[in-house]
């Protein structure tokens, strides 16, 4: 299974192609839909998010409610393109007769200077329209069908948010996936407590009005997959490592976890690896998770729980020291339209990419061209596991 995506911030539409999920899968657009309106909830984003209401239109690959086997085709429009139309369309002469105004201020943090370096652009447009995490959209999408799949083969998958500007949501042990899912759904920064959601809402309401961004920690846990998925053979068969790809991959995001992650480099290996056990219902099991559901690249069977850190937003209305690529002029970054605080939105996206990773690892470990097919196998490894 892989995706392509295509589509600008500001122009008509984005659109994601998912091949390789296999027939007689159960899809309808409300699976989808529901994750793009999660992702463009949460505290602290800008304007953009009351003008844009995603919605997909799924344009190829299913056929009343079910998958046909063949790629499918999701585009979601940009409701903003008709504010763009002009700036985005082929003719670079205004209708004054002018040329258009090109960007030619590099935002620190962000990828226009070393884009318009690499693909020759004079214009920063050109590079800002793709960098922008507005492709998010696209990605949640395909990770909404993954999800589905995964639904469907009895595996959970919810992302929330661990920590914004140092504020830490405590650890709550005794939540269930459910618990975690609702708030997820449900609270404005998807913090796991309400005490420390509160005081992440006021830090994200503090830094928009000093003109300011900051980032935080997001995290997903995955439960339902059985030991074994994914491989210590080949470097690029190694689940965590793709997942680690995929998460690095979103927009702003800085480094990955599983588990305790760098805290492993502080203890000592008794209180690292987790003891295994054994029950006649569940076969074996970890006494504990600290290495967040991975060992030698293969899941064990406990929960994944990976993390993700995201950098602040780039654009500030706070100006940093920039330099125009046109005049070579020293300048103050001007004011853009911006989110102060995407944590919140980025839970939801590091989510779907997860989720992608791994469904896209088990139809490689179980590939089948119809999904039924493909449960009654898994289904069927979930008990030789249990055994073994
Ligand atoms: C959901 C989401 C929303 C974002 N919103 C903005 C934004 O409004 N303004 C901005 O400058 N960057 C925003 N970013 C971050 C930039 O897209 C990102 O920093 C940029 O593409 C450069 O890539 P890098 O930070 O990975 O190096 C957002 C990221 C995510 C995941
Ligand atoms: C559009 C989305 O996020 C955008 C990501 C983004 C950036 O630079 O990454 C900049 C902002 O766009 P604009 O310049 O149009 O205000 C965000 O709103 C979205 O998440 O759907």
């Amino acid at each position: 299974m892989r995706y392509l995506t295509a589509g600008e911030s500001h122009g008509k539409q984005l659109t994601t192609i998912v091949e390789g999920v296999p027939s007689l899968m159960p899809l309808t657009s409300a699976n989808v839909n529901e994750s793009l309106l999660r992702r463009q909830k949460g505290h602290g984003r800008g304007k953009r998010m009351q003008i844009e209401k995603d919605l997909v239109d799924i344009a190829g690959g299913v056929r009343h409610g079910y998958t046909l086997g063949s790629p499918i085709a999701l585009v979601v429009k940009n409701d903003d393109f008709k504010h763009w139309e002009d700036i985005m369309g082929e003719d670079p002469i205004d209708m004054d007769g002018d040329i258009r105004r090109t960007v030619t201020r590099p935002r620190p943090g962000h990828a226009d200077l070393n884009g318009a370096i690499k693909y020759g652009h004079r214009d920063m447009r050109n590079i800002l329209e793709r960098s922008s995490a507005r492709e998010t959209a696209a990605r949640v999408a395909a990770g909404a069908v993954a999800k589905t799949l995964l639904n469907h083969l009895g595996i959970n998958i919810v992302g929330y948010v661990r920590e914004i500007a140092g504020i830490k949501a405590e650890d709550q042990k005794e939540l269930s996936f459910e618990d975690k899912q609702r708030i997820s759904e449900e609270s404005p920064v998807r913090c796991l407590d309400d005490t420390n959601g509160k005081k992440m809402m006021d830090a994200i309401d503090q830094a928009k009005a000093d003109g300011d961004s900051i980032g935080g920690v997001c995290e997903v846990y995955v439960e339902g997959l059985p030991a074994g998925i994914g491989s210590y053979v080949h470097y690029d068969r190694k689940l965590d490592a793709r997942i680690a790809f995929a998460v690095q991959s979103i927009n702003a995001f800085k480094g990955v976890e599983f588990g305790i992650g760098f805290e492993a480099a502080r203890r000592n290996g008794s209180e690292v690896h987790d003891e295994i056990g054994w029950s006649e219902a569940e076969g074996y099991y970890r006494k504990t998770n600290r290495l967040g559901g991975f060992e030698g690249g293969m899941t064990t069977g406990m929960p994944i729980v990976v993390k993700g850190v995201m950098k602040p937003i780039p654009t500030l209305y706070k100006p940093l020291q920039s330099v125009d690529i046109e005049t070579k002029e020293a300048f103050q970054a001007s004011i853009e339209r911006s989110d102060s605080c995407a944590v919140p939105a980025a839970a939801v996206v590091m989510e779907h990419v997860v989720a992608f990773e791994i469904a896209k690892a088990v139809l490689e470990q179980f590939p089948n061209d119809q999904f039924p097919k493909l449960k009654e196998v898994f289904d069927q490894y979930r008990e030789e596991v249990r055994c073994f």
